[in-house]
């Protein structure tokens, strides 16, 4: 395996680092110069999308002003967001080829008042730019560069994407100049329930809380970007996928928030996700397990893990017959629209009952996993998505945490999916192992009297507020009692963990405290939301938040989470010798 470190990704974020640090400084010295230079995209809450030039000078005023004259939308009621922050004036955080997302304000907006819409005559036909323009740094994705030039020669000349029927999403794969698929892509305003969705499932507007309580409408997108980028040395074989924005006229624009009248077609841009088309022989739920590689399953495992996937069921595993081998296959992993939810969740994790979980990890896996750096893995993030929300990047640090504790401690992929998943008794739902962990972390915490959970209760601008009025909210007073963790009764969990029966922290190991350099701008957000009234399908709750703790209690949380692990890992075996002792001796792997 490749080490981190020669990791040809890993190089490159290190490039992209200095390259960043170099352009910060070049920043301060001619910054007038790099803001005229700047181009970003602006979406509104129904997906019609604008690309526009920051001029030298501009702010959220000007720039809100001018959308106005080009959406005719009332903007006076409006924000100007980008990820969790709302642009109130400055704009020199914004870098080239940001998507910006114009939305109504949480007090001028109820249930009933419709989305910000465009109402500028022919305002989607003037959008003249190239079809495809890649939102990032293009050099960063070479590969995927090349495909996109390849499918802007196609539609030039004719050749036509084709829609995906299956999903719940709007989805086109795009050709080459043969006629060949080369790429599929997924505008975030046709996601599930996003108002431009071509398959009936819409009411929401971009940036409410969408199929997941915890990943809201019209960030899928990102999210995709993020898992391929994570991949490090294609170790679980993530398709190459950028951020896009693209104008043509198969997308879908539904009319009216009810998405019940089609408009005629014409040329339309959008955001979205654009990944490589993988040729394949079918998916992982149309073929017996049995001749999927061990080491397979465990590379997809360990980054579902990592990225705490949501939706890892069979038909996002694609399968591919290898040549020449017999019954030999490889597995691509796609769809990860739905990983690094804003708080923890129930996980899917399809592979998690495949005998190949079950099965120890090998030296290299393990090697890769000691290498992987969580406070890395989200400063990079940062850098290649930067409107990638905080929230997500504590998921994404804690769940790393977690996978290299748990296979330190020496758990198979099976056993640590396990802790990570939710158990359910009669209706009701229970939290995880690892959430129960997180609840006990946070109620030393409060004990302690470090917790300043209500801290700037009330800030309208946060837009998850927008959907609050009917909507239930676990508060943790209520479940962390101090008897709560010894309560929850997990079949599995054999004995009481206590506080003082915790393994001291190995000294050496005490990198996680970089943690500290994560940032600061965590306020506002309420990310245990529960589902509001009028949501349509049944959503999971949120037992435990990770975004609403200052720096120093999110540090502190994730020194007693790793503190507290070692005693549930240590149940967690003795529930699995249980278990394999009750199945007998004829199931060995
Ligand atoms: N990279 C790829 N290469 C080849 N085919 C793909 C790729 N990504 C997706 N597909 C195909 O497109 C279909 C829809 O894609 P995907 O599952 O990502 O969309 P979705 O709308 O999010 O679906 P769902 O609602 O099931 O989650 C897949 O079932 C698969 O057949």
């Amino acid at each position: 395996m490749t080490t981190k470190l020669e990791s040809p990704v890993k190089t490159q974020m290190v490039v992209t680092l200095i390259s960043g640090l170099l352009n910060r400084d070049c920043h301060e010295s001619t910054r007038g110069n790099l803001a005229r230079r700047r181009r970003v995209f602006v979406q509104t809450e129904t997906g019609c999308v604008l690309g526009m030039e920051l001029e030298r000078g501009d702010n959220a005023h000007t720039v809100k002003r001018r959308l106005q004259l080009a959406l005719s939308v009332p903007t006076d009621q409006s924000s100007l967001t980008f990820g969790d922050r709302i642009l109130n004036n400055d704009l020199s955080a914004i870098r080239n080829h940001s998507p910006l997302l114009l939305a109504r304000n949480a007090m001028h907006r109820s249930s009933s008042t419709p989305c910000l819409s465009p109402t500028g005559k022919n305002l989607l036909q003037k959008d003249q730019s190239d079809p495809i323009e890649i939102l990032g740094c293009p050099n960063n994705f070479a590969r995927i560069d090349e495909l996109v030039k390849d499918i802007v020669a196609a539609i030039k000349k004719g050749v036509d994407p084709i829609p995906v029927h299956g999903g719940l999403g709007g989805a086109y794969y795009f050709r080459n100049i043969s006629g060949e698929s080369v790429a599929i892509v997924k505008p975030t305003d046709e996601e599930p329930f996003a108002p431009n969705n071509p398959k009936g499932f819409v009411g929401k507007a971009l940036g409410q809380p969408g199929l997941k309580s915890s990943v809201r409408v019209g960030e899928t997108g990102f999210r995709e970007v993020a898992a391929y980028l994570l991949d490090y040395d294609h170790f679980a074989n993530v398709p190459p996928t950028v951020l896009v924005k693209v104008a043509h006229q198969i997308f879908n624009v539904n009319c009216g928030v009810n998405g019940d009248k089609i408009q005629k077609k014409k040329r339309v841009s959008k955001i979205a996700s654009l990944q490589q088309f993988i040729l394949h022989d079918y998916d992982a739920g149309d073929c017996g397990t049995s001749s999927f590689p061990v080491a397979a399953v465990h590379r997809i495992g360990i980054l579902d893990i990592r990225i705490f996937n949501t939706d890892r069921h069979a038909g996002n595993l694609l399968v591919k017959k290898l040549d020449g081998e017999f019954g030999q296959v490889e597995l691509i992993p796609i769809d990860h629209g739905l990983c690094l939810p804003e708080h923890l969740e129930d996980p899917y994790f399809e592979w998690i009952h495949w005998p190949q979980a079950s099965i120890p990890f090998s030296e290299d896996e393990l090697e890769y996993i000691r290498n992987l750096d969580p406070i890395c893995d989200s400063e990079m993030l940062k850098m290649e998505l930067p409107m990638i929300r905080e929230a997500c990047l504590r998921v994404l640090v804690l769940c790393t945490i977690f996978l290299k504790e748990a296979t330190a401690f020496g758990l198979c992929l099976a056993e640590i999916g396990e802790m990570m998943s939710r158990e359910f008794g009669g209706r009701e739902e229970k939290p995880s192992e690892l959430e129960a962990v997180c609840l006990e972390a946070r109620r030393i915490i409060e004990d302690l009297n470090m917790s300043n959970v209500e801290a700037e209760e009330g800030n309208e601008e946060f837009l998850f507020d927008i959907d609050c009025e009917n909507a239930m909210i676990v508060d943790p007073s209520q479940v962390i009692s101090s008897d709560f963790f010894d309560q929850v009764s997990y079949p599995t969990r054999t004995s009481i963990v206590k506080v003082a029966d915790i393994r001291p922290v190995r000294p050496e190991e005490n990198w996680y405290k970089t943690a500290s350099k994560l940032p600061t701008s965590l306020k506002n957000i309420d990310v245990g939301v529960r589902r509001s009234a009028n949501d349509q399908l049944p959503t999971s709750i949120s037992f435990v938040k990770v975004a609403d703790m200052s720096e120093e209690q999110w540090i502190l949380f994730l020194e007693k989470v790793r503190e507290l692990l070692y005693p549930a890992f240590g149940n967690r075996r003795r529930a699995t010798i249980g278990q394999r002792q009750r199945l007998g001796s004829s199931c060995k792997f």
